[in-house]
């Protein structure tokens, strides 16, 4: 089984934090869409002949497109591909898009699973952070969602945002939990060079939310999360009743996926590629059947550090057993000696064969994570 993957790189305006791959020209998207065609017509043999069991819309806003422009989509791929029936069909939204009418359109064009980007609940964050919807459009974008028939809701927080406090934490959570959806993403905050938050950070007129701040919002999240009733099944992903994101824990889990459009990356196991981020570059070179990504074969130890690196997010973590039937005992003897010491510190944790990281451990998983990957 594999999944795809389709970047839709518009936005209606920027976020002042964000350093996706997107351009706030939307009226490329009637080339886009032909061009997505073309590329995915040309490179459909990449993630093998499997079937594909997750269809995945990211951006940039697929809420940019229109009922027509997605229904088109959605046709072509269910055509080329040989799509199973359960499919998870993911589509992300951004809360100003969501009036009635495009909700239901959604759903009848067959989304079955809604990713909404609510990211903060006082309006003055939302409006440092640049976004066009405010708190009132973000909560009714939830309830008009369930009420469209939408019951595999995903929300996205943001948390470690400059001067959020922690009562505001705590209130954005307790209204979070009050809302009919069954999984939550929540990332701390990025500063990514090139983005305006960036660029007021360096100057000082943006001042980062102290560490220890960010770490006691992480461990409210986890004890507010787990309270309601959802399990901690991705360092920034909680799922209710296992709703965990289909498509997202085939990245976790080693599966094949194609990513399609500028920037969006693809998986086989034995190589990587990805797509240069350039709408323009993009839509000419599938205009002229030219291929628009890099791709980068994994040796051996690539594929370990592959392997760690996804999977040590999840709680599912990594077994003694497969690391010694995938890359031999070689291998696994430096990695248990690596892993030592982070045993003891109750970094990691070891039941039966199986290493996950302890809450502690999690808060620090990627300087851990790059210490035991094999350069
Ligand atoms: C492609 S982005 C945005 C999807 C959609 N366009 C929206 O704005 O809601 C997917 C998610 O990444 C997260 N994100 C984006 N930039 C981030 C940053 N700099 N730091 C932390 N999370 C970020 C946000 O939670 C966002 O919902
Ligand atoms: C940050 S995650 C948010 C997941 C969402 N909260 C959910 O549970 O479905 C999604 C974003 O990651 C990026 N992304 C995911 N898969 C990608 C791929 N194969 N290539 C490029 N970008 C990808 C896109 O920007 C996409 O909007
Ligand atoms: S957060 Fe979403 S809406 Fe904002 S710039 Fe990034 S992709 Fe566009």
């Amino acid at each position: 089984m594999a999944g795809i993957y389709i970047h839709i790189p518009f936005c209606r305006q920027k976020c002042y934090y964000c350093d996706f791959y997107k351009t706030v020209n939307t009226g490329q998207t009637p080339r886009f869409i032909k061009a997505i065609q073309q590329e995915a017509r040309k490179r459909k043999d990449y993630a093998g002949s499997e079937k594909i069991e997750t269809i995945y819309f990211g951006g940039g806003t697929p809420s940019v497109l229109n009922g027509n422009e997605l229904a088109e989509i959605l046709q072509f791929f269910r055509k080329e591909f040989e799509i199973v029936k359960e499919a998870e069909v993911t589509f992300e939204a951004n809360p100003d898009d969501l009036t009635v009418n495009y909700l239901e359109t959604l759903y009848q064009a067959g989304v079955n699973r809604l990713s909404i980007g609510l990211q903060a609940l006082q309006n003055e964050h939302l409006k440092r952070m640049n976004r066009r919807h405010d708190v009132q459009q973000a909560i009714a974008s939830v309830n008009d969602a369930q009420k469209a028939g939408f019951q595999n809701l995903s929300v996205d927080l943001i948390y470690g945002l400059p001067e959020l406090t922690i009562n505001q934490w705590k209130s954005t959570l307790k209204q979070i939990f009050s809302l009919p959806f069954l999984h939550l993403s929540a990332y701390h905050l990025t500063y990514h060079q090139g983005t305006p938050f960036y660029t007021w950070l360096k100057k000082g007129t943006l001042k980062e939310l102290d560490e220890k701040e960010s770490v006691e919002q992480f461990e409210i999240l986890i004890e507010t999360a787990e309270r309601y009733g959802f399990e901690h099944y991705e360092i920034s992903n909680f799922a209710k009743n296992h709703l965990y994101s289909k498509h997202n824990t085939s990245y976790w889990t080693g599966k094949k996926y194609l990513g399609l459009g500028p920037s969006a990356h693809s998986f086989n196991g034995n190589s990587r590629q990805w797509n240069m981020a350039h709408l323009e570059g993009y839509l000419k070179a599938q205009e002229n059947n030219l291929p628009f990504f890099e791709e980068e074969v994994l040796s051996e130890n690539e594929k370990f550090n592959e392997y760690i690196l996804t999977r040590m997010r999840t709680k599912w973590g990594i077994q003694e057993q497969e690391i010694r039937n995938i890359f031999g005992s070689q291998v696994l003897n430096a990695f248990q000696k690596e892993i030592e010491n982070y045993l003891q510190m109750e970094l990691i944790k070891k039941e039966n064969g199986n290493f996950t990281f302890t809450r502690k451990g999690l808060f620090i998983s990627d300087d851990i994570l790059s210490n035991l990957m094999i350069i």
